[in-house]
């Protein structure tokens, strides 16, 4: 079996974790296949895949695409290591606020599954980190939302002191006037 599906703490999240075959040549990967995904419960098309680079440092999030271009992502930290961070906001979620992070490295390959309805960002932990997801929905300016990071409900631990954030991101609302997702 090429990837270990591991149920997060909060419904419907994986850690994937892909078998990697290393050789004299260095190493190799597959990091989606449909078909054992869709086993896994990843039945979705992905339709848009996207790459960032970032300084150590620096924090994406917390964002989330609304319907009728809802993103669920598959996550994966190609180069460096980064927490990634997503929170439940599906409205009559028995988790509905709660968080988890995760460390996504080059070292353990790890692909997180982010369902529809999660908030989603990430912190860079080493000197520099390229990220590269799918998203199911291509991009919507307009069904973008979020929660700043910072967010004293969430109250979420980033493992990171004074974090480089965007302009953009530092005028996200706060939780508490956060629309549920439904
Ligand atoms: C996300 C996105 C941005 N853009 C453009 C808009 C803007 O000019 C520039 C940078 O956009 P942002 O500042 O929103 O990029 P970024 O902060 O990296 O946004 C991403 O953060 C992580 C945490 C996610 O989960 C993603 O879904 C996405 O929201 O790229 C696209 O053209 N397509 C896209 O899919």
């Amino acid at each position: 079996m090429p990837f270990e599906f591991e149920r997060g703490e909060i419904d419907n999240v994986l850690l994937i974790k892909p078998k990697v075959f290393f050789d004299e040549r260095g190493f190799f990967l597959e990091t989606y296949k449909k078909s054992l995904f869709a086993e896994a419960g990843v039945k979705e098309d992905f339709n848009q895949d996207n790459f960032s680079f970032s300084k150590k440092g620096v924090l994406r999030g917390l964002h989330l695409q609304r319907k009728p271009k809802s993103q669920s992502k598959l996550v994966r930290c190609v180069k460096g290591e980064i927490l990634d961070v997503i929170a439940d906001v599906r409205a009559n979620s028995n988790t509905y606020g709660e968080w988890l992070s995760f460390k996504l490295n080059d070292v353990n390959q790890h692909i997180l599954y982010v369902p529809e309805g999660f908030l989603h960002g990430f912190v860079v932990l080493s000197d520099s980190a390229i990220v590269h997801y799918k998203a199911s929905n291509e991009y919507c300016v307009n069904c973008e939302d979020g929660v700043v990071w910072s967010d004293k409900t969430l109250n979420i631990d980033w493992q990171t002191k004074d974090p480089i954030v965007s302009k953009k991101d530092k005028l996200l609302k706060n939780f508490i006037d956060f629309e549920a997702y439904r």
